[in-house]
C-alpha cells in the first residue's frame, strides 16, 4: 500500500469539498493520498453561457487530460457535469452515496412575485434545463445568465437587480451555505445524476479501481446510471433541457424523466415503476417513450440551435 493515490480536483470550494470526501474514504481504507488541484476551462470564462462555449465536458476535460498524462491517478467530479460518454481509457471507479438532489430558489426580498401573473420577474440561471423548466411554469418571466462558482453566483445575485437565482441544494450545502431567503423547488425535476459524486481513473489502473470499489454506493450507481442512460438515449451528453430522477423503494425502481423545449413551450414526461431485476434498460425505454410522444422533434430543434 505504499503507492500514493494522487487525487485530481478542480479548485472551487465545492470541488475541494467533494475531493476531501474521496480522500477521507481512501484514507479510511488505509491508502495514502495527495490532492492535486487542476484549473478547468469551466472555471475560467465567467461570462459566456456553457452551451455557447460548445465544448463537451468543459468541467471535466482538464482532469481527463491530467489522468491520461499520468499527472493524477483519480479524478473527482459532480456526476451531473460528466459527459455521458467518458473518454477512451477512463472508467468510473466509484459513485459515492448521493446527497441532496433538488434545486432551490434564492430570492432577494420575498417570493410574492411567484403568484403575481402580471409581474415580470427577473430570474438568473445559465442552465438550459432550469431556464426551460422555469419558463414552462412562469412563461412571462425574464431569464438571465449567471455563471461562475456558487460563491460568485451568490455575489452576482446580490449585486444585480434580479428577483432570484436557482441553485442545486447539494452545491450550497457542501460549502455550508443555506441562505435564509430560499425555497426548495419541489416541482423542478433535477438534472440526471444531480447530487452524486463520481471518481474516475485510468482503465488499466487495477490498484485504484480496487481501492475505489470499496466505497462504491451500489444504489446511487444504479439509479444515476438509469438517469444517464435516459439522457444519453435522448441527446448525448451536452447541456440540455432534460431532467431525470430515479430512486429505489421496496425493490422497485421509481423513475421520472422530462424533456422541455428551450423556451418551455413544449414538454414531454414519463414516469414508471419497474422491479429492480428488470430495470437494466429502464433509462433507454423511458427515452424511447419520450421520443415516440413527439420529443424527437424537440431533440432535433435543440441539436440545430447548438
Ligand atoms: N453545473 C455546476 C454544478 N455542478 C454540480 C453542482 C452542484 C452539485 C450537484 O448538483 O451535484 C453545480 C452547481 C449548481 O448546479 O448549482
Amino acid at each position: 500500500m505504499d503507492r500514493v493515490i494522487r487525487i485530481g480536483t478542480r479548485e472551487s470550494q465545492l470541488a475541494l469539498w467533494q475531493a476531501h470526501q474521496v480522500r477521507d474514504l481512501l484514507t479510511a481504507q488505509g491508502y495514502s493520498t495527495e490532492l492535486v488541484p487542476i484549473k478547468s476551462e469551466g472555471d475560467i470564462d465567467l461570462v459566456t453561457p456553457l452551451y455557447e462555449i460548445g465544448v463537451q465536458g468543459i468541467f471535466t476535460k482538464s482532469l481527463d487530460l491530467a489522468l491520461l498524462n499520468n499527472r493524477i491517478d483519480v479524478a473527482v467530479h459532480s456526476l451531473k457535469d460528466v459527459p455521458t460518454q467518458l473518454p477512451k481509457q477512463i472508467v468510473p471507479a466509484a459513485v459515492l452515496q448521493r446527497g441532496p438532489v433538488k434545486d432551490l430558489l434564492v430570492y432577494k426580498s420575498n417570493t410574492d412575485f411567484l403568484d403575481q401573473a402580471d409581474y415580470i420577474a427577473n430570474i438568473a440561471t445559465s442552465s438550459v434545463r432550469r431556464k426551460a423548466q422555469w419558463l414552462r411554469k412562469y412563461p412571462h418571466h425574464q431569464l438571465h445568465n449567471l455563471r461562475g462558482n456558487v460563491n460568485t453566483r451568490l455575489q452576482k445575485l446580490a449585486a444585480e437587480n434580479w428577483d432570484g437565482a436557482i441553485f442545486a441544494v447539494a452545491g450550497l450545502e457542501r460549502i455550508n451555505i443555506r441562505p435564509a431567503n430560499s425555497i426548495d423547488l419541489d416541482w423542478m425535476l433535477p438534472a440526471p445524476a444531480q447530487g452524486a459524486i463520481v471518481v474516475v481513473c485510468r482503465e488499466d489502473d487495477a490498484f485504484c479501481r480496487e481501492a475505489c470499489v470499496l466505497f462504491n454506493h451500489d444504489e446511487t450507481a444504479l439509479t444515476t446510471n438509469i438517469e444517464r442512460d435516459f439522457l444519453r438515449t435522448l441527446m448525448g451528453g451536452c447541456t440540455t433541457p432534460i431532467s431525470a430522477y430515479a430512486y429505489i423503494q421496496n425493490n422497485t425502481v421509481h423513475f421520472s424523466g422530462e424533456l422541455c423545449s428551450l423556451d418551455g413551450s413544449q414538454f414531454f414526461s414519463t414516469t414508471r415503476e419497474v422491479p429492480l431485476d428488470k430495470a437494466h434498460a429502464l433509462g433507454q425505454e423511458a427515452a424511447q417513450d419520450i421520443m415516440a410522444q413527439g420529443g424527437a422533434e424537440i431533440v432535433a430543434q435543440i441539436r440545430n440551435v447548438k
